[in-house]
C-alpha cells in the first residue's frame, strides 16, 4: 500500500505552512492532475518511462530535471506517482515570478511554487533548505534557466550542494521532445501532438565527503543518460547489454527477460491483482520470487571463432564491433518467448553464436555476407531480439561459425518524401527511435506493438508484424512498400511503389522471410501527418458475444477506427484486478456504475471490456464516435469514457514485465494468437479454451486462459489468447503441452497457426496444415535456390528434414 511523502506538520511557521497545508493540497490537485495534465498530455503525446523503484523513496528529496519549455513543469508533476508529487513545490526564478503579486499567487497555487534567487540577490536564501527540513520534495531546474536550443546545457552545483547539505536524494529526471514541442519564447505547444517523453531515474544520493562539483557532474550526467536513451543528438552514453560489457552503443535487454534493467512489474499498488492470481492458478504472489541466477554462474560455450575470421570481421566493422564476450552472445541467442525464458534462465545454452557484429552501414552489411558466405558460415540478423517464435537461436547441432549480425548501429530515418508520404529508415530502428525522428517533423509510421519500445523496423518486417492500430494504418506487410536486401548476390533493392504488377512479389517474399534470405538494411514505408485528435475510449458489453458481434458490424461500417478490441469476460476481469487502488469519487462511481448494471440485469462475471480508438481531424472524430455509439448500442454496451481508455494507451508497453514477475515465482505465462474469419470465431475462440483446459487436465495443473479480439479485417480478425499456470519441475514440456494444445485447436478451428508472432521453430510444426504440403514445398524451393548452402539463419519456418 503506497503512502504519502509526509511533510512533518508540527512547528511550521506561517511562511512555510502553505507548503503542507493539506488544505491547498486540494485545489492544487484539481488543477495539476483535472486541468493541467490532461490538457498537456491531450496537446502532446507523453510517453512516461520510470527507470526506477520509487516506492521506497520517503520524506524530502530533489527532482533534477533538464529545463527547455514552459512544459516541463506541468510535465514533470503530472508524470511522478501522485504520492511522491502531492507536496512537490517547483523552484521559481524570484525575479519573474515573485515580483508580481497575481504571479506569485498563482503560481504558487498551482506549482507549489518556492522562490530561487538567479540575480545574486540573496533575498530568500536558504528558504529551500528550510523545506527540505519540513519534508517538502523540491522540483529543480539545475540549468538555471530554459536551453534555448533545447540541448541540455551546464548544471549549476546548487541543487547538488543543497542535497548534501540536507542529506537527501536527488531523483534525476529527463525531459525530451518539451523544446520541439513548445520552445522557449511560445506559450501553446506546436500542433500535431508531438511527442514528449518524461523518462524518470533512480534516486541518487550524495557520497559521504562529496563535493558539490563532483556529485553535480554525476546528476548531469545521469540526466544525460536518460535523455541519450531518447535521443541520438545527445551524446550517447547509453546503457548496454545488462552487464555493460559489449563495445557498442547499442541498447540490449536484460539477458534473463524482458525490458530494461531496474524496471520490473509491481503489484502491491494494485488491491486485487494477488486474491485474482491466487483464484486463477493457485499461486501466492505475495511469497518471495526465486531470484535469477548469477550470469558468471552460467555455462556459455566457447566461441568457434579463430583469429583469422576475426580479424577478417574487425577490418570491415571496426574492432569495437565485434563482440566475443559471453554476454554479448548470450544476449544475441534468444528472444523472449516463454520457452527462451526457461532456457536463458536455466542456463540451457546448448549452442550461442560465436560473435556478434554491428554493421553502421549497408556496405558493411553487404561485405559481412559476402564474407560468411565464403567462410561458410551461418548468419542471423538480429533486430531488438524480441521476437517470441524461436527466430534466432542457433540449431544445437549446428558445426559451423555462427554470426549474429546486431543491426542495432543502423538506426535513422534517412530521408521523408512528404509528397508521397514515404519514409526511407535504416532496418535497425527501434520503434521509439524512429518515431521520435518521423514526430520531430510531423510524421507517424502508425506501428506501435506491444514490444514496441524493444523491436525494430527490420524486425516487425521480417516477422509479419502487426500493431495495435493496425486497422487504419495496416499491419507491416501493408506499411512497407519499399525494401533493400544484402544477399550474396548482391542488393536486392524493391522501389516504393505504390502498387506494382510484377509477377510473384518479391516483397511479400521478403515480409516475413526470418532471416532466411537475407539481410534487410533498409526500408521505405507509409508515414502519416501525426492525427489533430488521438483518443481511445472504454466501453463494457454485457458479454463476449455481444462485443464480437459489434467488433464485426463496427469492420462492415463507415467507422474506421484505428483499435478495435474487446477482450472476453475473464480478460476483463484479469483487467479489473490490474487496476490501482481508487478511492473516493472514483471508487464510489465505479461501485455505483455496478449496482447500476447489476439492476438492469447484467451478469457482472460476464462484463467484456473493450477499447475503440479514433484518429484524425476533431470532426472526422466526432463523426466515428457517433457510428460506433450506435453500434455498440445495438449491441447493449456503452461507453466508459476515456480514462480506461488513457490507461490502456499509456501501460500497454509495461504489461510485458508481467511475464518475468510470474517466472520468478514459478508460472508460466504466455500468448498465442491466430486469426480466422467473421464467421468462424465464435467456435474458434470456444475449442481454444476446452483445448486449453483439457491441457491442463492432461498435465494436473490448475490454469488460465483469456482472450481478446484485435486488428478487425474486413473478413475476419484477430484472437489473441493469453494463458499461464503454476509449473512444476519440468517447465518446458508442460508448456510445450499447453501451447501444442492451443496451436492445435487454431487450425482444427479454421485459424492460422499466428496472426502476427512468425514461425521461427516454435510454429513450424503446424506450417504444412496451414498452408498445405505443396504450398510448403513451394516455400522450400525458394529457401533452396536463394540459399543453397544454409547460409542464413537456417532451421526457421521450415526445419531441417
Ligand atoms: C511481450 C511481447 C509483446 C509482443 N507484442 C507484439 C505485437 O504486439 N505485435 C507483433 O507483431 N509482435 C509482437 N511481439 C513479437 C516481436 O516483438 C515481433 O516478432 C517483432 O517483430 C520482432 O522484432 P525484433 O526487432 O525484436 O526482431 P528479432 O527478434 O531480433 O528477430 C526476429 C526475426 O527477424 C529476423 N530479423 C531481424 N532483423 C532483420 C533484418 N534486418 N533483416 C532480416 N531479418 C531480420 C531475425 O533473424 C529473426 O528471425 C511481442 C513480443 C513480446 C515478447
Amino acid at each position: 500500500m503506497s503512502m504519502k511523502v509526509a511533510p512533518r506538520l508540527k512547528s511550521r511557521p506561517k511562511r512555510y505552512r502553505r507548503f503542507t497545508s493539506r488544505t491547498l493540497a486540494i485545489p492544487r490537485f484539481v488543477v495539476q492532475r483535472m486541468m493541467l495534465k490532461p490538457l498537456v498530455w491531450s496537446l502532446t503525446r507523453v510517453d512516461v518511462r520510470t527507470e526506477a523503484d520509487l516506492r521506497r523513496l520517503r520524506g524530502a528529496f530533489l527532482v533534477v530535471a533538464n529545463h527547455a519549455s514552459h512544459l516541463d513543469t506541468p510535465l514533470v508533476l503530472g508524470s511522478l506517482p501522485r504520492r511522491l508529487s502531492r507536496y512537490l513545490a517547483a523552484g521559481a526564478a524570484a525575479d519573474y515570478f515573485f515580483e508580481v503579486r497575481w504571479r506569485k499567487w498563482l503560481t504558487s497555487l498551482v506549482f507549489n511554487t518556492f522562490p530561487v534567487d538567479r540575480t545574486g540577490a540573496r533575498a530568500h536564501s536558504g528558504v529551500s533548505k528550510r523545506l527540505l527540513a519540513r519534508g517538502v520534495p523540491l522540483l529543480i531546474f539545475p540549468e538555471g534557466g530554459r536551453s534555448a536550443s533545447g540541448r541540455i546545457g551546464a548544471f549549476k552545483p546548487g541543487a547538488a550542494a543543497l542535497a548534501i547539505a540536507c542529506d537527501v536524494p536527488c531523483v534525476p529526471v529527463a525531459i525530451c521532445g518539451a523544446h520541439e514541442a513548445m520552445p522557449r519564447g511560445q506559450w501553446w505547444p506546436v500542433r500535431g501532438r508531438p511527442p514528449v517523453t518524461v523518462r524518470i531515474g533512480a534516486p541518487i544520493w550524495p557520497r559521504p565527503g562529496e563535493s558539490a562539483t563532483a556529485f553535480t557532474e554525476r546528476l548531469a550526467t545521469e540526466v544525460r543518460r536518460l535523455h541519450a536513451m531518447n535521443d541520438s543528438d545527445e551524446p550517447a552514453d547509453r546503457p548496454r547489454s545488462s552487464k555493460g560489457d559489449g563495445m557498442t552503443e547499442v541498447r540490449h535487454m536484460k539477458w534473463w527477460g524482458w525490458g530494461n534493467e531496474g524496471v520490473a512489474f509491481e503489484y502491491r499498488d494494485k488491491p486485487d491483482f494477488a486474491p485474482f492470481v491466487q483464484q486463477a492458478i493457485g499461486l501466492d504472489v505475495t511469497a518471495p520470487g526465486v531470484s535469477v541466477p548469477e550470469f558468471d554462474s552460467l555455462e556459455v560455450p566457447e566461441s568457434r571463432l579463430d583469429d583469422e575470421f576475426r580479424t577478417e570481421l574487425e577490418q570491415i566493422v571496426g574492432a569495437d564491433h565485434v563482440q566475443v564476450d559471453a554476454m554479448s552472445r548470450v544476449v544475441h541467442t534468444f528472444g523472449k518467448s516463454i520457452r527462451d525464458l526457461l532456457r536463458v534462465r536455466s542456463g540451457s545454452l546448448e549452442r550461442t553464436p560465436d560473435v556478434v557484429v554491428y554493421p553502421g552501414d549497408e556496405d558493411q552489411v553487404q561485405r559481412l555476407v559476402h564474407a560468411a558466405v565464403a567462410a561458410d558460415c551461418v548468419v542471423i540478423p538480429f533486430g531488438g531480439g524480441s521476437n517470441i517464435a524461436g527466430s534466432l537461436e542457433p540449431a544445437p547441432d549446428e558445426e559451423r561459425v555462427v554470426i549474429s549480425l546486431d543491426m542495432g548501429r543502423m538506426n535513422r530515418v534517412l530521408e521523408i518524401d512528404e509528397e508521397s508520404g514515404l519514409a526511407r529508415i535504416e532496418a535497425g530502428a527501434l520503434g521509439p527511435d524512429l518515431e521520435r525522428e518521423l514526430g520531430k517533423r510531423g510524421w507517424t509510421m502508425g506501428h506501435f506493438p506491444d514490444s514496441f519500445t524493444h523491436s525494430t523496423l527490420g524486425g516487425w518486417i521480417a516477422t509479419r508484424s502487426s500493431g495495435m492500430q493496425s486497422d487504419k494504418y495496416g499491419d507491416i506487410a501493408d506499411i512497407v512498400r519499399g525494401v533493400r536486401v544484402a544477399r550474396p548476390g548482391g542488393v536486392v533493392e524493391i522501389r516504393a511503389i505504390p502498387s506494382a504488377s510484377t509477377g510473384p512479389s518479391v516483397r511479400e517474399m521478403i515480409v516475413g522471410s526470418e532471416g532466411r534470405l537475407g539481410v534487410i538494411t533498409e526500408a521505405t514505408m507509409h508515414v502519416h501527418r501525426v492525427p489533430e485528435v488521438r483518443e481511445i475510449l472504454g466501453y463494457f458489453f454485457p458479454n463476449w458475444k455481444a462485443g464480437l458481434a459489434a467488433m464485426r458490424e463496427i469492420a462492415e461500417s463507415d467507422a474506421s477506427p484505428t483499435v478495435t478490441r474487446v477482450s472476453d469476460a475473464p480478460e476483463s476481469a484479469f483487467s479489473f484486478a490490474t487496476r490501482k487502488e481508487s478511492k473516493g469519487i472514483e471508487a464510489a462511481g465505479a461501485n455505483a456504475l455496478m449496482r447500476v448494471l447489476k439492476a438492469r440485469g447484467w451478469d457482472l462475471d460476464q462484463i467484456c471490456l473493450s477499447f475503440i480508438g479514433y484518429e484524425g481531424s476533431a470532426s472526422h472524430v466526432r463523426y466515428e464516435k457517433k457510428l460506433v455509439r450506435k453500434i455498440v448500442r445495438r449491441h447493449g454496451g456503452f461507453s466508459v469514457g476515456k480514462s480506461p481508455g488513457r490507461l490502456y494507451d499509456q501501460k500497454k508497453f509495461d504489461t510485458p514485465y508481467i511475464r518475468d514477475f510470474l517466472l520468478d515465482r514459478g508460472a508460466a505465462g504466455d500468448v498465442s494468437e491466430t486469426a480466422a474469419p467473421w464467421s468462424k470465431l465464435e467456435h474458434l475462440y470456444e475449442h481454444t479454451i476446452a483445448s486449453a483446459r483439457k491441457a491442463y487436465d492432461d498435465i494436473g495443473v490448475q490454469g488460465w486462459i483469456m482472450c481478446h479480439l484485435s486488428h478487425s479485417y474486413h473478413a475476419g480478425a484477430c484472437l489473441y489468447f493469453t494463458f499461464a499456470f503454476m509449473h512444476g519441475d519440468e517447465p518446458l514440456k508442460q508448456y510445450d503441452h499447453v501451447k501444442s494444445a492451443i496451436q492445435q485447436a487454431f487450425i482444427d478451428a479454421g485459424g492460422t497457426l499466428s496472426h502476427h508472432h512468425a514461425v521461427g521453430v516454435e510454429h513450424a510444426p503446424w506450417l504444412s496444415q496451414d498452408i498445405s504440403p505443396e504450398g510448403v514445398a513451394l516455400m522450400q524451393g525458394l529457401f533452396d535456390s536463394a540459399d543453397p548452402k544454409r547460409n542464413f539463419n537456417p532451421d526457421k519456418i521450415i526445419p531441417r528434414s
